[in-house]
């Protein structure tokens, strides 16, 4: 008998022809998120279900004694309560490693997008701001080339970037991260900092690590005095990485110049967060791995893992904290 599985997302044909061959399924065709209690209806039927960044908590696990996987479409998992999957034995997969590149180039994206202020000036235009006698100095950004990049995070992601950082920017590059990665220094040229000496030293910071207890507002107000006035946050990690009310305050007072975030406390971000209406701020709606091409390797990703933890395999991408 091929195990059972719920598919909790609309998925390519391909990936659905995939999963047909090796398991009995159902799959939430719909293009709405499905509601968490439907979830929970079809997750008591099933080995195994593939999810994108449904709140996996203790409550919704002790209602699955026979669900054996749950796989994630999306490389971070900080809506996955860990110590209760390990206590329930629930195996969790993610898909790391097809979404590196993509995500560094849209921190690119980010970063040029603040320093020569490109959601701004495009408004200038399109609003008819732009005539004889605009003066070129309103229109002055800051340059990018040679310019000290700091990365919070030098994991698959963080290393991305810094390489686009180095060969193509030629940028100056600190990183701060769990471990020195002393390679990576020889390969890139770049130097491990302690976070104060990267955001004091950084004219642009980027965020890319995980949302865990120890990175939950690990940008707030201390941090942000530590920055230069000049300088830019650019977060494409979490939102709950940054404490968003002392950006808030830190752009006010100026002890920031700007902000480009993909990502924010609350999602979707509501239209009165006071970071919607600073022009120096650019937002968008948590973007960073949203190629075609990148999200269906993705959820083919997902699948490939869903399959192996019902089968009986050992899944390709384990969550780190689950690995034994
Ligand atoms: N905006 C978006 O659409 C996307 C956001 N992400 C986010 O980016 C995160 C990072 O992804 P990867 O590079 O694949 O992860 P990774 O696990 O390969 O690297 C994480 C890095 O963060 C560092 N780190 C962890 N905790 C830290 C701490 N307390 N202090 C300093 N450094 C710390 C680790 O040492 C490592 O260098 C994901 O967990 C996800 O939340 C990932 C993909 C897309
Ligand atoms: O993969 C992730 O963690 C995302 O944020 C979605 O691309």
């Amino acid at each position: 008998m091929k195990p059972k599985v719920f598919i909790a997302r609309p998925v390519p044909p391909e990936v659905e022809a995939y999963i047909a061959k090796h398991c009995d399924y159902k799959i939430w065709k719909n293009p709405e998120k499905i509601p968490n209690h439907i979830l929970l209806e079809e997750a008591k039927k099933v080995d195994g279900m593939l999810v994108q960044n449904a709140a996996v908590t203790r409550d919704f696990l002790s209602q699955l004694p026979n669900l054996k996987v749950i796989s994630n479409t999306a490389v971070g998992y900080d809506s996955f309560d860990l110590d209760a999957m390990k206590e329930f034995g629930v195996i969790g997969t993610h898909t790391p490693f097809v979404l590196d590149e993509t995500v560094a180039d849209l921190v690119f994206a980010l970063i040029l997008s603040a320093a020569r202020r490109v959601p701004e000036l495009n408004n200038y235009v399109k609003q008819g701001q732009w005539n004889k006698d605009t003066k070129a100095e309103e229109l002055f950004g800051t340059d990018v080339h040679h310019a000290t990049l700091g990365i919070v995070g030098m994991g698959r992601i963080g290393e991305k970037i810094a390489r686009r950082a180095v060969f193509g920017f030629e940028m100056n590059v600190l990183y701060h991260a769990t471990t020195p990665k002393p390679d990576l220094d020889e390969k890139y040229g770049m130097r491990y900092s302690g976070l104060d000496e990267l955001l004091s030293k950084s004219d642009f910071v980027v965020l890319i690590v995980p949302l865990t207890d120890s990175t939950r507002h690990m940008l707030s107000r201390d941090q942000f005095r530590r920055m230069k006035s000049s300088a830019y946050l650019i977060n494409a990690a979490r939102g709950a990485v940054v404490d968003e009310s002392a950006l808030i305050e830190a752009l006010k007072s100026g002890e920031i110049a700007g902000a480009a975030l993909d990502v924010f406390e609350k999602e979707p971000v509501d239209l009165d967060n006071p970071l919607l209406k600073m022009k120096q701020v650019t937002a968008l709606p948590h973007i960073g791995s949203a190629t075609a091409k990148t999200r269906e390797a993705m959820v083919m990703k997902a699948a490939e893992n869903l399959v192996a933890g019902v089968t009986g395999e050992v899944p390709e991408n384990v969550m780190k904290e689950l690995k034994t």
